[in-house]
C-alpha cells in the first residue's frame, strides 16, 4: 500500500531526501515549503508528486512527517503540529543539526517523534542544490527516546534505507556532543577567520592573496546564516565549552609561539598531521562525503573545460572544481569533487586515459 511522506522545508536537505524517497515506488512524496514559489519550483522540477496547498490537510493524510526547516522554525512547527489532525501510528520526524532541544520539544508531543540528522550536505542551501544521491555513504543519524517502539524505529530505518546512507543510533546528547567538536564549533572558527581577514586594513591586497588554504578552511562560512544562526542558540553549551578548550589551546600556542623553540612547533603541526591524515576517508566512516581528484595540470587557457569536457562526454557528475595553486612557471593542482567514489574512479580513468596528467587521490 502506498505510504505518504510529507516534507516540510524543501530547501538543500528536504529536497535531496524527497528526490530520494521517490526511489521507492510504493511512497507518495508531498512537500510543503513556507515559500509558495519555493513549493512551485520543487513541483515543476520532479522533486515532490504534489505540492498541497494547505499544510494541515497534507500533515492529516501523513504516515511520515519530516521537518526539513532550519531548527528554529522546527521547534515552532512541531508545537503547531500539537493542533494538526494527524493519523495516530503517524512518525514524525526531522533533519536538524542539533538534536536535544528537538528532542526536549518533542515530549510535548501527541505522537510518535523520532529525531534524525543526516550528515551530508554543504554551504549551498535552497531547492536548486538539491540532490539524489546527497546522503549516499554519509551517516544518518537517528535519536530515539524511551518511547520509541522498534517497530516504527525499523519502519524509519527501512524508509530511509533508499538514501544509501549508513544509519546509527544516537542518544540526543551524545549527537550533540559529537556534532559541536566536528562541525558547529569548526563553523564558527570558518566564519572567525573570514571576519579576521575583513579586519585586515593595513593592505587591501591580502583578500587577493586568500586562494588555496585559506578558501579551503573557511568554505563552510559561505553556508545559510539563518540556519547557522538557529544551530549556535540551540547546541549553545555545547559548543561553549568547546570554545573554552579552543582558549586554552590558543593560550597554549601563545606561549608556545612566543618562546619559539622549533622543536615543539614542529611536534604540534607533527601531531595535528598524524591525527589529520588516520581520519576515516569519506565514504568510509566519515561525517561529510565529498570525494576528491587531483589532477596535476599545466596553467594554460582552456585546459579547465577541456578535462571538464571528457567528464561531460562520459556523463560523470561534479560536485565542486577549484585550483589549489596556479603560479605562472609550474604545474597547479586541480581539484575536482564527486559524489561518490563510483564517480572518482570512473574521472580518474577518463583522465589518465585521455590526456598526459597526472592524477591522484589524497
Ligand atoms: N545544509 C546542510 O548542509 C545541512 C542541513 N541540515 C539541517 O537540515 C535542515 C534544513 O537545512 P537546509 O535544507 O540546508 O536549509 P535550506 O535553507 O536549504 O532550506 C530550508 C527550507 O525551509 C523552508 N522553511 C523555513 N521555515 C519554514 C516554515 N516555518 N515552514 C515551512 N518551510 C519553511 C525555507 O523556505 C527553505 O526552503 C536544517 O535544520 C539544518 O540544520 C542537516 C544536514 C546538512
Ligand atoms: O559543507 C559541509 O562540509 C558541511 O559541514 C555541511 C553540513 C552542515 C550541517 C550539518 O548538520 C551537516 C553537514
Amino acid at each position: 500500500m502506498t505510504k505518504h511522506i510529507l516534507i516540510i522545508g524543501l530547501g538543500l536537505i528536504g529536497g535531496s531526501l524527497a528526490k530520494a524517497l521517490q526511489r521507492n515506488k510504493d511512497i507518495h512524496v508531498a512537500g510543503y515549503d513556507a515559500s509558495a514559489l519555493t513549493a512551485r519550483k520543487a513541483f515543476k522540477m520532479g522533486i515532490i508528486h504534489s505540492s498541497p496547498p494547505s499544510l494541515e490537510q497534507a500533515a492529516a493524510e501523513a504516515d511520515v512527517i519530516v521537518f526539513a526547516t532550519p531548527v528554529g522554525a522546527t521547534i515552532k512547527l512541531m508545537e503547531q503540529s500539537k493542533y494538526w489532525n494527524l493519523k495516530d501510528d503517524v512518525i514524525l520526524t526531522d533533519t536538524g543539526s542539533t538534536k536535544l532541544q528537538i528532542m526536549e520539544a518533542s515530549k510535548k508531543l501527541n505522537h510518535l517523534f523520532i529525531g534524525g540528522h543526516p550528515m551530508a550536505g554543504s554551504h549551498k542551501s535552497g531547492v536548486e542544490a538539491a540532490k539524489e544521491v546527497l546522503f549516499e555513504n554519509a551517516f544518518y543519524i537517528l535519536t530515539p527516546d524511551e518511547k520509541t517502539d522498534e517497530k516504527s524505529l525499523q519502519f524509519l530505518k527501512d524508509l530511509l534505507s533508499v538514501t544509501k546512507a549508513k544509519i546509527k543510533v544516537l542518544a540526543a546528547e551524545e549527537h550533540d556532543h559529537m556534532t559541536a567538536v566536528v562541525s558547529h564549533f569548526p563553523h564558527l572558527i570558518a566564519a572567525s577567520l573570514v571576519h579576521q581577514l575583513d579586519q585586515e586594513d593595513k593592505f587591501p591586497f591580502t583578500r587577493q592573496l586568500a586562494a588555496g588554504g585559506f578558501r579551503d578552511t573557511t568554505r563552510i562560512a559561505s553556508a545559510n546564516p539563518e540556519m547557522w544562526r538557529d544551530i549556535t542558540t540551540q547546541n549553545n553549551a555545547m559548543i561553549v565549552h568547546q570554545l573554552d578548550n579552543w582558549m586554552q589551546q590558543m593560550e597554549q600556542l601563545k606561549e608556545m609561539l612566543q618562546t619559539n623553540d622549533p622543536e615543539p612547533i614542529q611536534q604540534f603541526f607533527n601531531h595535528a598531521k598524524v591525527v589529520r591524515d588516520e581520519l576515516p576517508i569519506a565514504g568510509h566512516g566519515a561525517m561529510f562525503s565529498v570525494f576528491d581528484l587531483y589532477i596535476d595540470i599545466p596553467d594554460v587557457p582552456g585546459i579547465i573545460s577541456e578535462l571538464t569536457g571528457y567528464l561531460a562526454e562520459e556523463q560523470i557528475s561534479i560536485v565542486n572544481i577549484r585550483i589549489l595553486e596556479t603560479r605562472e612557471d609550474v604545474f597547479g593542482i586541480l581539484v575536482i569533487s564527486f559524489q561518490t567514489n563510483e564517480d572518482r574512479a570512473r574521472a580518474q580513468k577518463c583522465i589518465s586515459t585521455r590526456t598526459v596528467y597526472d592524477t591522484y587521490i589524497s
